[in-house]
């Protein structure tokens, strides 16, 4: 990893890493030279900031404020609200906080979520929750999912174009628009929480089901594990910009050139509640690839795999295969930050982040 900043986070000096910027509006004109980092980055490192600071992309910085409104009107209702939606499928529904395993050892996760898929928003009468189903929320809610596929549909077809594919090899006829797929709109609350004395705490480690994720988040608290480092490191909120990554379809797409990024999400400063969106686009229900165990399977049936691997106990998910829920990235070695543990942390407000950053070389 090249120079990078370090954050005081639990005790110690950590990492945050630094990633490249991709020009949304150079990625639309495809210009060669932004195209040849799009590609290195995806080969390199699996992410990267979309900077959609332009006339093309701050469009999508607003709906972002506009899904952020929705999702404090829908998290703020009682539970038993949000319940009665449930969980209808992995890609559509509730889940309450404590899901799926924590990002700790003996913890349960800290985060409850609410996902609305892009077929399911394209119905006559949208299975939506009751608390968000006006006409204007519903607007809000197409608004968000229509721009994220805007966003990833340009940085498939840029990256299509960047490796000189061709006609029906492109990435993008992987993911037509009016096929089936379990592509869906995230979002998610984090609940304030101390690892030392709460059992609900992140989000455990994993890659991405989808091929290309776009993530909105204003706080910090993700952590990624770039290709051959040997620890978590933050990854820095940025004004105006998306944190793209790829995820396991697409790099099972690219015969394994591209990686997936592995990543978590850990209570940066435990007095707050964190919002976060992702976009999972992901390829049509029946795209045959062959996966990270060498078996040939459709989109689908990695996706409903991987996701009961998500749900499953910390013993069976133990039981499974490694590269189930990190799509076949290696990882170098034992996070001395990734296991267990962590001692009592000091919060550290989110204006102090600036001041404790240093350069470290
Ligand atoms: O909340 C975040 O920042 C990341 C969430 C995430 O990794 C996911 O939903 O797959
Ligand atoms: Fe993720």
């Amino acid at each position: 990893m090249a120079t990078s900043k370090t954050v005081q986070w639990n005790g110690k000096e950590v990492p945050v890493y630094e990633m490249q910027t991709i020009n949304f509006s150079a990625l639309l004109s495809q210009e060669p030279a932004e195209l040849e980092k799009l590609v290195r980055c995806c080969q390199d490192e699996g992410y990267f900031y979309l900077d959609l600071n332009t006339v093309d992309g701050r469009r999508f910085i607003d709906d972002h404020q506009e899904t952020l409104k929705l999702m404090h009107h829908f998290f703020d209702a009682p539970l038993e609200v949000k319940n009665e939606y449930g969980l209808i499928s992995p890609h559509l529904g509730y889940e309450p906080v404590g899901s799926r395993n924590g990002v700790l050892e003996n913890t349960r996760d800290g985060y409850e979520m609410v996902k609305v898929s892009r077929d399911e928003i394209q119905r006559d009468s949208p299975h939506i929750p009751r608390n968000i189903k006006n006409s204007s929320d519903i607007k809000i809610l197409e608004n968000a999912i229509a721009g994220n596929n805007i966003m990833s549909k340009a940085i498939l077809s840029a990256l299509s174009t960047g490796l000189g594919l061709t006609g029906a090899t492109r990435f993008e006829n992987l993911h037509r628009n009016t096929r089936p797929s379990t592509s869906t709109l995230a979002m998610m609350h984090y609940i304030p929480s101390d690892p030392v004395t709460d059992h609900n705490v992140g989000h455990q480690k994993h890659t991405d089901i989808s091929s290309l994720t776009v993530l909105f988040t204003e706080q910090w608290g993700l952590q990624i594990r770039p290709p051959g480092t040997k620890q978590f490191g933050f990854v820095e909120p940025k004004k105006g910009t998306a944190i793209i990554n790829v995820g396991d379809s697409l790099r099972f797409a690219s015969e394994h050139v591209f990686q997936s990024c592995i990543h978590r999400v850990v209570p940066f400063d435990c007095t707050e509640h964190r919002y976060s969106v992702a976009y999972f686009l992901r390829a049509e229900d029946d795209t045959m690839f062959t996966d990270s165990e060498g078996r040939y399977v459709t989109s689908r049936q990695w996706h409903d795999e991987k996701f009961m691997a998500f749900l499953a106990s910390p013993m069976d998910q133990a039981a499974a295969p490694s590269s189930l829920l990190l799509g076949g990235m290696k990882e170098d070695e034992t996070d001395v930050y990734g296991t267990l543990k962590l001692p009592k942390m000091e919060p550290v407000a989110v204006n102090d982040i600036k001041k404790t950053a240093v350069e470290v070389h």
